[in-house]
């Protein structure tokens, strides 16, 4: 009990010195780097006290930090029934009681959790996705082609659970260690479930051979499931960092993919793009976008609290011109592949209205693809044709 309140204390100290300013889990790795009394156990439970916290949004926002983490650790699984006896009695019955109920039972408007719903792309639905963010998701992998059966095996032989969402999907609860026991990168890829259905989008069937640039690349979760998935591609990546393509390289190495190339280009210069592509043109891009990440606030709740609405306008912005800039290495007849983890219509149906009208591209189709009702993410792709 006293370690309780102790775990409850420093909950309170690292929530009321954080401000969004560097990624919360940066923070907590500084903060216990400094505080060396804390062991594994302290650590884990502090941090998922704050992340609790976070959860809640705006929520009981006038409230102070005392009475919503109370409020954070009732609705979670981590509180002492001994310190809600003495700080909260009239809660202790309901301890049990299911999210839904303990959240009648203190009186949450869910809507209130997340306060930037005028901004939301069209057929969200707003309780589902408000509830979302008070529950942790899942965490999900891409089983490569041919390796289900070694990696199902694998994982039965180390009694790590598991449930099978499709033919090449697994889900997992969050935190589980698959380090040891899954060859990541060359049997499976971390990957979260609506990412992974991107793949939905490739334009397959209709070549024999695709020159395929996947331009914001990033440590290359898209382009290994372009190399998986599509036949006869010959892959270009880019991204903005020479650190980022030196992380790509170590992950393709992993997955076994040694014919690319790649190159380092900041997307919004289009003479950095044409130094590095001269007169080459692509027939698949793949534009994963820089987005706000607020379908993923879920994973990490905090970006939701200190992130500002004037950003959205920001990003949006950043999207259109990316894109504007990389359609000019496109070959007539081509695909853009777009793609956001955002839930906001300037980052979502916007610009692909944009790159209709001023780019004159042909939408061949695009989907919220929703994770607020499975434990996922939610991203949003459009395939456009010129
Ligand atoms: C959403 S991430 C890409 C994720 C990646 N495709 C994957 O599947 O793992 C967006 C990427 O765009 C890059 N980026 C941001 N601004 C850029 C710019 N101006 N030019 C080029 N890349 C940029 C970021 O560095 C980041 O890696």
């Amino acid at each position: 009990m006293s370690r309780f309140y102790s775990h409850v204390n420093t909950a309170k100290s690292i929530l009321g010195t954080y401000s969004g300013q560097v990624p919360f889990s940066v923070f907590l790795k500084a903060f216990f780097a400094k505080e060396k009394k804390f062991g594994s156990r302290d650590r884990k439970n502090i941090s998922s006290f704050c992340y609790s916290y976070f959860r809640l949004g705006y929520a009981f926002k006038e409230q102070s930090i005392d009475e919503r983490l109370m409020t954070a650790l009732f609705l979670s699984t981590d509180v002492s029934i001994e310190w809600l006896q003495k700080e909260k009695p009239e809660w202790v019955a309901s301890i049990a009681l299911s999210l839904k109920e303990k959240i009648r039972v203190i009186g949450l408007n869910l809507k209130t959790v997340f306060p930037f719903a005028d901004e939301l792309s069209q057929g969200i639905d707003l309780l589902q996705f408000n509830l979302s963010f008070l529950i942790q998701p899942d965490l999900f992998v891409r089983v490569r082609p041919g390796k289900m059966e070694a990696v199902e095996t694998k994982l039965h032989n180390s009694q790590i659970n598991f449930s099978r969402v499709n033919e090449s999907c697994l889900a997992f609860a969050n935190g589980t260690k698959l380090d040891d026991v899954l060859e990541i990168n060359k049997e499976a890829v971390i990957q979260d479930l609506n990412s992974q259905r991107v793949a939905e989008f490739f334009p397959m069937k209709e070549r024999q051979s695709w020159s395929v640039w996947d331009c914001c690349a990033a440590s290359g979760g898209k382009a290994i499931m372009a190399h998986d998935y599509i036949a006869g591609m010959h892959l270009t990546v880019s991204d903005i960092r020479q650190t980022i393509i030196q992380n790509l390289h170590s992950r393709f190495k992993e997955a076994g993919i040694r014919q690319y190339k790649s190159f380092v280009a900041d997307l919004v210069n289009p003479e950095s793009l044409q130094s590095s592509l001269q007169d080459l043109k692509f027939d698949l891009i793949i534009c994963d976008a820089p987005c706000s990440g607020s379908g993923t606030w879920s994973r990490t709740p905090e970006e939701m609290v200190f992130f500002k609405q004037e950003e959205i306008t920001r990003y949006s912005n950043l999207q259109k011109s990316i894109a504007t800039n990389t359609i000019r290495y496109l070959n007539k007849g081509g695909y853009l592949l777009y793609i956001t983890c955002s839930v906001f219509k300037k980052e979502n149906e916007e610009v692909v209205d944009f790159l209709q009208q001023a780019a004159g591209l042909e939408l061949i189709k695009m989907e919220l693809l929703k994770g607020y009702d499975v434990k996922a993410d939610t991203m949003f792709s459009a395939l456009f044709k010129l």
